[in-house]
């Protein structure tokens, strides 16, 4: 690299896009420049998964406590401001540490709004001018809002980890990632839940039959779904809110969560001065991350592709960049299985093949009642089972799983698809037995 510009590579935004890679970077003695508008992380650790996780943690034992409730003393309840609480005494810690990681490697941390000025330059809150000879644009998603009247009487998934105290009843418009999860913490800590959909599917990325457990499960729990609610306006009443949806009805609620999905974060950029090809999907890359400027590159959730929009992949896309910007590799980013998963109660989770595909595709689908094995009735579990996708050779190419702990189960079964391994080779390895991973390791 030259000595040219400020840096030999500057990244903007300090999401898991940034500084998984640009850590390690920076040591290898590559210059490296970072630019944050807010806090040092990105979404994911201040206000998505670790976020998120923890105020599912309760939630989930709850579900269990009250399975063995003929066995435990008493039935534990959700303490809402508690556990607001309890998320932010161990996420506020983390923009530090991972400030720490990026200095200690030997990056710059430059704290504001990024604007390019030409390929090579960018202005940080109209003052400071930075050059670099590489720019990575990782500036990941922000939520989408509805384009209906009222619109902000409605609040995103940061405003609801955020509340200090649960309001007595939510609408929750979208049925994705969000519209789910956070349906199902909030009815768990004791909110009267609707969820309002845009047509009849939830999770439009899952197995349906599997969806549809959860959803009959979350309305035997008291929440409501609307199907093809059509939903178009807010207006506010006293302390409440109104939703106007299909057919001239009306709902009364006292929070609104716009969860209808989650759009690139390219706000103020300058892309069109630059002429970096972007549109509503995202910021256009070849299959070394390049954007059409060929100084220009791209990570993280901010891309237009098709991969599930998740921290693993922008932290695989980060270590890429690492490694082609520090010489260690040309060759174009080779993804591997990338897995997915909705952390409702239970989840949902899955890898490789789909079902829909693989039965398209005429391919052997193995059907497993996980709730009859007993692992999964020493926790009661009344909805468990999984889905399997074997190749013509036998080699395991896809898995689905609902269950408290699928995430795991899919975990385990990673390398097996990933690496195509054989039944020989499968039979060799060694697990940790009782253990949820064994249990579904057998079944590879
Ligand atoms: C509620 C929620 C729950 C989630 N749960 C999970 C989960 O359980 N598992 C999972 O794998 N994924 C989850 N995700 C997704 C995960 O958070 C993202 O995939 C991940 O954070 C993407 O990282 P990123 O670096 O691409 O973007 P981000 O983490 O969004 O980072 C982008 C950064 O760029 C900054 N920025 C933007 N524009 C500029 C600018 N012009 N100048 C300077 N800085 C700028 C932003 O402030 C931000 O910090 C969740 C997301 C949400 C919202
Ligand atoms: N467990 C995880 O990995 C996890 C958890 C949360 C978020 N995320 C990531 O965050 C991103 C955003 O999640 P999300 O749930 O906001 O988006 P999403 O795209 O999953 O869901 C948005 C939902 O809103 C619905 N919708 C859109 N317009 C609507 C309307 N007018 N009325 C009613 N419904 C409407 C869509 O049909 C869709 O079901 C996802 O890409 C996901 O990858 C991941």
């Amino acid at each position: 690299m030259t000595n040219k510009y400020d840096y030999d590579v500057l990244y903007i935004g300090a999401g898991h896009a940034t500084f998984d890679g640009a850590a390690p970077l920076a040591k290898t003695g590559v210059r490296v420049g970072v630019i944050e508008s807010g806090l040092i992380g990105g979404t994911c650790p201040n206000r998505g998964c670790n976020a998120k996780i923890t105020l599912d943690e309760p939630v989930k034992l709850t579900r269990e406590a009250a399975r063995l409730n003929d066995i435990l003393s008493s039935a534990p309840t959700i303490n809402w401001t508690a556990n607001v609480a309890h998320k932010q005494e161990i996420i506020d810690p983390l923009p530090a540490g991972l400030t720490a990681r990026l200095e200690d490697g030997g990056a710059t941390i430059i704290h504001g709004h990024a604007t390019f000025k030409d390929a090579h330059t960018v202005v940080v809150d109209d003052q400071q001018t930075i050059t670099a000879e590489k720019i990575v644009i990782a500036t990941g998603l922000k939520p989408h809002r509805l384009d209906i009247p009222g619109t902000k009487l409605a609040h995103n998934s940061s405003d609801f980890m955020n509340l200090k105290r649960l309001p007595q009843s939510i609408v929750i418009i979208g049925a994705g990632y969000i519209g789910m999860e956070f349906a199902t913490i909030a009815n768990a800590a004791g909110a009267q839940v609707t969820v309002m959909l845009h047509g009849d599917q939830a999770l439009r990325d899952f197995y349906q039959p599997f969806v549809a457990q959860v959803v009959d499960d979350l309305t035997e729990r008291g929440v409501t779904f609307i199907k093809n609610a059509n939903v178009q306006a807010f207006t506010k009443q006293d302390d409440q809110f109104q939703v106007s949806y299909g057919d001239h009805q009306q709902l009364t609620t006292d929070w609104i969560l716009d969860a209808t999905g989650r759009i690139p974060n390219l706000d103020g950029l300058g892309l069109d001065r630059i002429g970096v090809k972007y549109d509503r999907h995202g910021v256009y890359v070849n299959d070394h991350l390049q954007t059409n400027v060929p100084n220009i590159y791209a990570a993280g959730d901010v891309l237009a592709n098709d991969l599930p929009k998740v921290t693993p992949a922008a932290y695989f896309e980060s270590k890429y960049l690492m490694r082609l910007f520090s010489g260690q590799t040309s060759a174009p980013i080779d993804y591997p299985v990338i897995p997915s998963v909705v952390f409702t109660s239970p989840r949902i989770a899955q890898a490789g093949m789909k079902i829909p595909a693989a039965e398209k595709a005429g391919l052997t689908v193995s059907d497993n009642d996980l709730a009859d094995y007993w692992y999964y009735q020493v926790s009661k579990e009344p909805i468990a089972a999984s889905k399997q996708v074997h190749d013509q050779d036998g080699h395991l190419v896809g898995v689905t799983e609902i269950s408290d702990q699928a995430e795991d189960a899919v975990n385990a079964l990673l390398p097996a698809i990933e690496y195509q391994l054989d039944r020989e080779q499968i039979d060799r390895l060694i697990g940790i037995f009782p253990t949820i991973g064994y249990a579904a390791w057998h079944r590879a």
